[in-house]
């Protein structure tokens, strides 16, 4: 059997800053269980000499004295993490049975679906290339206008204000990513913004008086990836050392490093400058001294509204954590939506990064803290990487949080896929299918996945099968030019193996009922092990991705979603879709990209197709406030343009301290919007809003009180305890 690989060490440095593709990357086959540990010494062994001292090195380094602790934890998420060379193969699940295929130069057209970069997959094409006729100029075009035309016609509607968070992914669509300008930002940005910049390549040196650990952390960075050369990523680099100089993790290593690690996460999947950026800078404005000022200053609106985004959803995950929101279902799907509606989706996207990296760290934690993050990340951070069809880190989070929380299936099950995963099969059928659909000149997009650990655990579960009876854990994904080639390209699969009786299904000549099309058959491949191999045309490959027939909402399940809920999702889902893609295109590889990209208007169904469903963009969907009462927390769902009187209302028809009109019934208990007194109830709800609700002094406490004061002044002491806050007359504790 193969042995997986690590991935981030699989490409020399040189091609791996020249070619920023995850596929290349992502050389292996990634399961996050014991084939991690059994594949150590291939991973160890196969790294170039020039990558091996990093990780060693760099453990050396983090024990240096010269790293000071800081006196506060830094890390807002409490997780603590350390350098585990196999941790590093978590960063993506993806894995390439015939990556140097994908390498080999001009000769070999490689069409990059931006899906699969998203998923994780693999998609090489040999012959020949397959092109949409799509005029690149005057699709975008097109594109912006119409979304620009859009969301301005509606500036009303919560849901237009979720279309201009996500457009701001969008607007830099042509921007090379790793073209920078001497005054450090992408092309594409605005120049009213490049204008307010204080960027100097002076700061951007890499020689910066950089502590030996620092230096090595943005070397290793830049050798994962190019576009930590990039001087606006080098800069944003300097400012995030600066930011969490002398800041340990509870693991003892370097702060930086986790910000490191989460910006390589995003440059992985193919993000921007920008995003990278973001990236790096992602915790300073809770743990540093950075304000968003200095960060607009320095980097402009786009990285500060970012990196603000993110404090925000790291300000709601620790309330919804602290009040076990996420394990109740409708909350946890409120919380999702909020998040993805709250912010510009990148900034989930970073919050993402961030959350699989402190769970690939997160045995330095107390037990306690493990199993609290990780229920929350099973909750709420998985099933926002599945929606966002992010899948590589869906499978990542899953499988970690299935090892945290069902250590003995974990373990039990990992043994037993250790056995029956077999890599090399699923290589040589590729290359079989490969040279067969040349031979025959059908255009192809062929990718390939493993089921993960965790899938196939729920899988089994749901199911009641044995492992035995999971036909998919292995498996292809053939996408050709139309339909006829469908069919086609099964007889090629037929000719090649035998069938397994029963498996065959068409679901394109009878699609199911969410308008899913495609072509499933499972064959006996090499050996014993059964191969699922699906055949569908982009078009429907499309539809599989986004809208009605997607894939996130196929693994929900049942869930009924507002129409609201869906759309969002789908932008969310479009937009980071569109910009990973984009910016992962390499220039070598002409053509790439070009056959799945996400089409130019959403969503992308065919003409009159019953499933399609436009963007209402005059639609006013829900708001979705965090309301805090007694200590409890909610989610709750408000209609558009709802004010702070609205949820007063509603708390005082559930609450015995409110009148039956729905006012409080004690003046003092006046609400806080985002941590500050409301003095206009009127004044309207946002998504994401905090609202607190103060609550009513019980007798017993305030007689309590009371008492305590009166002591103090017996005792001729001003109150000063923390516990026993000032008072003005006889209303409440705040304002
Ligand atoms: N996006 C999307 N994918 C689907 C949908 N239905 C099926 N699939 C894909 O097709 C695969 C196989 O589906 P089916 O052939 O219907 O298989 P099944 O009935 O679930 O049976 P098993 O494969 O044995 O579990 C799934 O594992 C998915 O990858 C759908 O509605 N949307
Ligand atoms: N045969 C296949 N070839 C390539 N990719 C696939 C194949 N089957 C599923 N995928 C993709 O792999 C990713 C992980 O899917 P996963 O194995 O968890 O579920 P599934 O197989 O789609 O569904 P189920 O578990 O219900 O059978 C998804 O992005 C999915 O679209």
């Amino acid at each position: 059997m193969a042995v997986p690989t690590i991935a981030l060490y699989a490409s020399p440095p040189s091609s791996v800053c020249s070619t920023p593709y995850p596929c290349q990357i992502n050389a292996h086959a990634n399961y996050d269980f014991e084939l991690n540990s059994r594949s150590s010494s291939t991973a160890s062994s196969s790294a170039s000499s020039s990558q091996k001292p990093i990780v060693g090195g760099l453990s050396r380094l983090f024990s240096s004295p010269a790293v000071k602790h800081a006196s506060f934890s830094g890390d807002r998420e409490e997780l603590g993490w350390h350098d585990r060379g196999d941790e590093l193969k978590e960063l993506s699940s993806s894995f390439c049975y015939t990556p140097s295929k994908c390498l080999a130069g001009s000769s070999i057209k490689r069409d990059q679906s931006p899906v699969s970069v998203l998923q994780g997959q693999v998609s090489c094409s040999s012959s020949p290339p397959m092109r949409i006729a799509r005029e690149r100029s005057g699709c975008d075009v097109g594109f912006q206008s119409s979304i620009h035309g859009s969301f301005r016609s509606g500036a009303n509607g919560l849901f237009n204000g979720f279309v201009r968070n996500a457009l701001g992914s969008c607007v830099d669509y042509d921007s090379p990513s790793f073209e920078v300008h001497s005054n450090g930002i992408d092309e594409g940005t605005s120049s009213d913004v490049v204008d307010e910049l204080t960027f100097s390549m002076e700061d951007s040196c890499v020689d910066a008086n950089y502590e030996p650990y620092a230096k090595e952390l943005l070397l290793g960075a830049q050798l994962r990836h190019k576009i930590f050369c990039d001087t606006f990523v080098i800069k944003a680099f300097h400012e995030a050392e600066k930011a969490h100089r002398g800041q340990m993790r509870a693991s003892g290593d370097p702060y930086l490093q986790h910000c490191v690690e989460t910006a390589v996460l995003l440059a992985i999947i193919g993000a921007n400058s920008t995003v990278v950026a973001a990236g790096l800078l992602h915790d300073t404005l809770d743990d540093s001294f950075l304000s968003y000022d200095h960060i607009f200053k320095t980097f402009g609106a786009g990285v500060a509204d970012l990196v603000e985004g993110v404090s925000k959803l790291s300000q709601l995950s620790k309330l919804a954590r602290e009040n076990n929101t996420a394990s109740k279902t409708v909350e946890a799907d409120r919380l999702h939506t909020m998040f993805l509606a709250m912010a510009d989706a990148r900034a989930v996207l970073i919050k993402l990064a961030d959350r699989l990296h402190n769970m690939m760290t997160l045995d330095a934690l107390p037990l306690v803290k493990q199993q609290r993050f990780a229920k929350e990340t099973s909750e709420i951070f998985a099933p926002l990487a599945n929606r966002l069809g992010i899948s590589s880190w869906k499978e990542q989070l899953e499988n970690l949080c299935f090892k945290h929380l069902n250590p003995d299936q974990h373990k039990d099950l990992s043994a037993r896929l250790v056995d029956s995963f077999d890599e090399a099969m699923v290589a040589s059928a590729k290359e079989k299918l490969e040279k067969a659909l040349t031979d025959e000149a059908i255009s192809y997009d062929l990718s390939g996945r493993h089921k993960s650990l965790y899938s196939t655990y729920c899988k089994m579960l749901k199911k009641k099968l044995n492992m035995d009876q999971i036909h998919d854990i292995h498996g292809l994904r053939l996408i050709v030019e139309n339909t006829e080639d469908c069919y086609r390209a099964l007889r090629v699969v037929q000719r090649l193996w035998s069938e397994v009786p029963g498996k065959f299904k068409d679901y394109i000549n009878n699609p199911k009922f969410n308008g899913y099309r495609s072509l499933h058959t499972v064959v006996m491949g090499e050996g014993t092990v059964p191969l699922e191999v699906q055949i569908r045309t982009r078009e429907m490959h499309l539809q599989a991705e986004f809208g009605f027939a997607a894939h996130w909402r196929y693994k929900e399940g049942d869930s009924k979603h507002s129409s609201f809920v869906l759309q969002m999702v789908e932008w969310a889902r479009w937009v980071i879709t569109w910009q990973c893609e984009t910016m992962s295109k390499d220039h070598s590889f002409i053509g790439c990209g070009d056959s799945i990209k996400p089409p130019c208007t959403f969503p992308s169904h065919s003409d009159g197709c019953p499933y399609s469903y436009k963007p209402h963009c005059g639609q006013d969907g829900p708001v979705f406030v965090i309301m805090i009462e007694s200590d409890k927390m909610s989610v709750q769902e408000f209609p558009a343009n709802s004010t702070v009187m609205d949820l007063l209302e509603r708390a005082g028809r559930t609450s015995s301290r409110w009148s039956p009109y729905g006012f409080p019934v004690k003046e003092e208990l006046r609400p806080r919007l985002n941590h500050r007194p409301v003095y206009d109830v009127t004044c309207k709800l946002k998504m994401g809003d905090v609202v607190e609700l103060t609550p009513a002094i019980p007798d017993k406490s305030l007689s309590e009180y009371r008492e305590e004061i009166q002591r103090m002044y017996e005792r001729g002491s001003a109150p000063v305890s923390s516990t026993v806050p000032a008072v003005s007359g006889t209303v409440g504790w705040r304002s």
